[in-house]
C-alpha cells in the first residue's frame, strides 16, 4: 500500500493500553484500506494524499506514484475534472455525499468508466478535512449495460417490426374478409336481383311469394300478384336505342316502386316484365286500388334527356286463394290476365278470369303463325294512291302490308307489325315487302305501263339492321328497278334517333337515287337543325292531325305549321288520312303539295291499281 505509514491523530496518545488498542485498529483499517477491491484515495487542497493499491493498479500508476499528483491527473479531461470539483464543493459542503458516474483517465492516457464516490472525511467540517474518494471500474459493467440496452434495443426493434407485421397482417386479413364479405353479398345480391334496375329478380320474387302464400295460409288474408307490362316498349327501345329505353326502365321501377308498400315486392323478369306481390291485402278491392294507381303514376310523362316519353302499362291481377296456390300458377294467370288487359285496349288492368288463358296463348299461335307466313305465301301488297293537289295527277303509292291468315282470315298490320317488331321478324318481313314492290313495279314496266313510283315502310328495327343497305341493293340489282321508283318512308322517331348513323345510312340510300319520306310526321321529337342536315325529300303529315283539321283549331295550326317548315326547307308535304273534301280545300289553301286518303282510294290490290295510273283524281 502507500509508502507512509498512516499517521495516528496528533492529538490522541498511542502508547500504553489505549495506545496499543489504538494500534490495533489502526493496522486493521489499514488492511481494509489496502486490500479493499475498489480504489480509495484521500485528497486534500486537491491533491492526492493516499491512494490504496487498486487506485493505483486501476490508473495504471506504480505503488506511491500518485502520491501529492493534482487531482487532475485521473479526470479524463480537463473540463471533467472542473466540473467534477465543482459538484464536489457544492455537495460536501451540504455534507452530502457526491455518487457520479464518469470517464477516468490512467497514467498512459487510456480511459475507463468508473463510479466515483466522494465524502469528506470530517462531515462537520468538509471545507477543512481531506475527502475520501471511491472509484470502482465500471467499464464492464457500462459494457454489458450498452451491450444490454443494444439488445433490449434490437428485440424492441424486432417486436415492433413483428408487431407492426402483424398489424399490418391483422389489417390485411380483415380487408380480404370484408372484401370476400363483400363479394359474397354481391353474387347474392346479383343472383337475386335485375341489374339494370336494382330490382329483384324472378328468383327472389318466387322466394318471397313462397314466403307470402305460407303466411297467408297460416294468418289467412290474400295475396295479389300484378304483372305489368309496357305497351309499345320494344317500339321505343328500337327506335330510340336501348340506352333510352333502359334509361327509361329504370325510371319506371323506381315509379313502381314508390307506388307500393314496404312488405310488397317490385321485381322485374326482364324485358319490360314487372312483377307486382302484394301480400296482406283484404281482398280484390284493394288489389283494384293499387292497380290504378300504378297505371296513371307509371303513364305520367318520363323526361329522359330532352326527349319526353310516354308508357302506358297493362296490368294482369291473380289472387290468392281464388285463381291458385302456387308462384308459378298465380305468375300464370297474372300474366296472361296482362294480355287480355292489353288486348282489351291498353292503360287498363284486369284480374284473371278463365277466358283469359286463351287469348294469352291466341297471341302465341299468332306469332307462331307469323313465323311461318313468309313461306306459305300468306302476304300480300296493297298500294294506296298519292296524289298531287295542284295537277290531281297519281304521283306516287304507298305499299301496305296485308295478312291472309289461312284460319283468321285479313289480319291488320296494327295487330301483326308489333308483333314482328318485338320478335325480329320484321325484317325478313321486311325484305318481302321490298322485294314484292320491286317485281311489280317490273311487271307493271313489263306489262309496258307508265309506272309511278312506290313507297315501302321501313320499320324502325329494320332501320338499324346492319344488313339493310346490302339487302336494298341486291334487291335492286335482282329485279333492275330504277331506284329512282323507290321511295322509303321512315318515322319520325326513327329518323332522330343516333343522328349520325342515320344521317349515314340515309345519305347512301339518297346516293342510290332513293327518295325518303318521313311518316306520321308531327308525332315525334324532330328538331329543325336536324331535319335541315337529312337528306329528307318528302314529310308525311299524320293522319291524326288531318283528322280534325276542320274541326280543331290546334290541329289546323299544327298542320298549318307543318306545310310551311316543309316549305321553308324545301321538302314536298303529303297529307295522310284525307277523307274529306273541306280537308282537301284547307290543305290546298295552305299549300299542302299531295294528298292520300279514303277519300281518293283506299288500299287497292295490284291488278286494281294499275287502271288509276295516269288518272287523275
Ligand atoms: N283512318 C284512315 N286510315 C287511312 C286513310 N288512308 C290510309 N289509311 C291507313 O293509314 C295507314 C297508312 O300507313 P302508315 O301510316 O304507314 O301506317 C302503317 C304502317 O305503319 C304499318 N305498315 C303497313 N305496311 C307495312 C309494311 O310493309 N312494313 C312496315 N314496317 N309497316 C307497315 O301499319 C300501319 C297501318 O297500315 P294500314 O292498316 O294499312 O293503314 C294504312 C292505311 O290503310 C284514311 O283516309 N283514313
Amino acid at each position: 500500500m502507500s509508502k507512509r505509514e498512516p499517521h495516528p491523530p496528533e492529538s490522541s496518545p498511542v502508547a500504553g493500553e489505549g495506545g496499543s488498542l489504538l494500534r490495533q485498529t489502526i493496522l486493521e483499517y489499514q488492511a481494509i484500506f489496502d486490500h479493499a477491491p475498489v480504489g480509495i484515495a484521500l485528497s486534500r487542497n486537491r491533491r492526492i494524499q493516499h491512494a490504496n493499491r487498486r487506485f493505483e493498479e486501476m490508473f495504471g500508476w506504480s505503488h506511491g506514484g500518485l502520491e501529492d499528483q493534482p487531482g487532475s491527473v485521473t479526470w479524463a479531461t480537463p473540463e471533467s475534472y472542473v466540473e467534477v470539483g465543482r459538484l464536489a464543493a457544492q455537495r460536501l459542503a451540504r455534507g452530502e455525499l457526491l455518487e457520479i458516474e464518469r470517464e477516468m483517465r490512467r497514467r498512459d492516457g487510456s480511459t475507463f468508466w468508473a463510479r466515483v464516490r466522494a465524502m469528506p472525511i470530517e462531515p462537520e467540517h468538509p471545507s477543512k478535512g481531506a475527502t475520501v474518494w471511491i472509484i470502482e471500474d465500471i467499464t464492464e459493467q457500462r459494457q454489458a449495460m450498452q451491450t444490454l440496452q443494444v439488445s433490449q434495443h434490437e428485440l424492441e426493434a424486432r417486436v415492433k417490426e413483428r408487431t407492426e407485421a402483424l398489424a399490418l397482417a391483422y389489417a390485411q386479413l380483415r380487408r380480404e374478409t370484408e372484401e370476400r364479405e363483400t363479394a359474397e353479398n354481391q353474387v347474392r345480391h346479383l343472383a337475386e336481383h335485375d341489374a339494370l334496375t336494382g330490382l329483384p329478380n324472378r328468383r327472389l320474387l318466387e322466394l318471397r311469394l313462397r314466403q307470402a302464400l305460407h303466411d297467408a295460409r297460416e294468418q289467412g288474408g290474400c295475396v295479389a300478384v300484378m304483372f305489368m307490362d309496357l305497351d309499345r316498349f320494344k317500339t321505343i327501345n328500337d327506335s330510340l336505342g336501348h340506352v333510352v329505353g333502359d334509361r327509361l326502365l329504370q325510371q319506371v321501377a323506381l315509379r313502381v316502386h314508390q307506388c307500393m308498400r314496404r312488405p310488397d315486392t317490385v321485381a322485374r323478369l326482364g324485358g319490360d316484365e314487372f312483377v307486382m306481390l302484394l301480400p296482406g291485402l283484404s281482398g280484390a278491392g284493394d288489389a283494384a286500388m293499387v292497380a290504378s294507381q300504378l297505371i296513371d303514376e307509371v303513364a305520367k310523362p318520363y323526361e329522359i334527356d330532352t326527349l319526353e316519353l310516354r308508357v302506358t302499362p297493362s296490368v294482369g291481377i291473380s289472387l290468392f286463394p281464388d285463381h291458385g296456390d302456387t308462384p308459378d300458377v298465380l305468375v300464370g294467370k297474372a300474366s296472361a290476365a296482362m294480355y287480355q288487359a292489353k288486348a282489351q285496349g291498353r292503360r287498363s288492368y284486369l284480374f284473371f278470369s278463365g277466358q283469359t288463358d286463351a287469348s294469352s296463348s291466341q297471341r302465341l299461335l299468332l306469332e307462331n303463325d307469323l313465323h311461318r307466313a313468309i313461306e306459305r305465301g300468306e302476304f300480300v301488297l296493297h298500294y294506296q294512291p298519292r296524289y298531287e293537289l295542284a295537277s290531281g295527277m297519281l304521283c306516287a303509292c304507298e305499299a301496305l302490308l296485308r295478312w291472309q291468315h289461312p284460319t283468321r282470315g285479313s289480319i291488320s298490320p296494327v295487330e301483326f307489325v308489333p308483333l314482328a317488331e318485338e320478335s325480329g321478324l320484321v325484317v325478313p318481313i321486311g325484305e318481302w315487302v321490298l322485294r314484292e314492290a320491286c317485281q311489280q313495279l317490273q311487271r307493271w314496266h313489263a306489262k309496258g305501263l307508265d309506272v309511278c313510283p312506290i313507297s315501302v315502310n321501313i320499320s324502325a328495327r329494320q332501320f338499324r339492321s346492319l344488313e339493310l343497305l346490302s339487302m336494298i341493293r341486291s334487291v335492286l340489282d335482282e329485279t333492275g328497278v330504277d331506284p329512282r321508283l323507290l321511295e322509303v318512308e321512315i318515322t319520325e322517331t326513327t329518323l332522330m334517333h343516333n343522328t349520325e348513323e342515320t344521317l349515314s345510312i340515309l345519305g347512301q340510300l339518297h346516293a342510290l337515287g332513293i327518295k325518303i319520306s318521313v311518316d306520321d310526321f308531327g308525332t315525334g321529337y324532330s328538331s329543325l337543325a336536324y331535319l335541315k342536315r337529312f337528306p329528307v325529300d318528302l314529310l308525311k303529315i299524320d293522319r291524326s292531325f288531318v283528322h280534325d283539321l276542320v274541326t280543331d283549331a290546334d290541329d289546323a295550326i299544327i298542320v298549318s305549321a307543318i306545310i310551311g317548315l316543309a316549305r321553308s326547307l324545301q321538302l314536298r308535304v303529303v297529307a295522310e288520312g284525307v277523307e274529306t273534301p273541306e280537308q282537301v280545300d284547307f290543305l290546298k289553301r295552305r299549300g299542302c303539295d299531295e294528298v292520300q286518303g279514303f277519300l281518293f282510294s283506299k288500299p287497292l290490290p295490284a291488278a286494281q291499281i294499275e287502271s288509276l295510273f295516269n288518272l287523275r283524281y
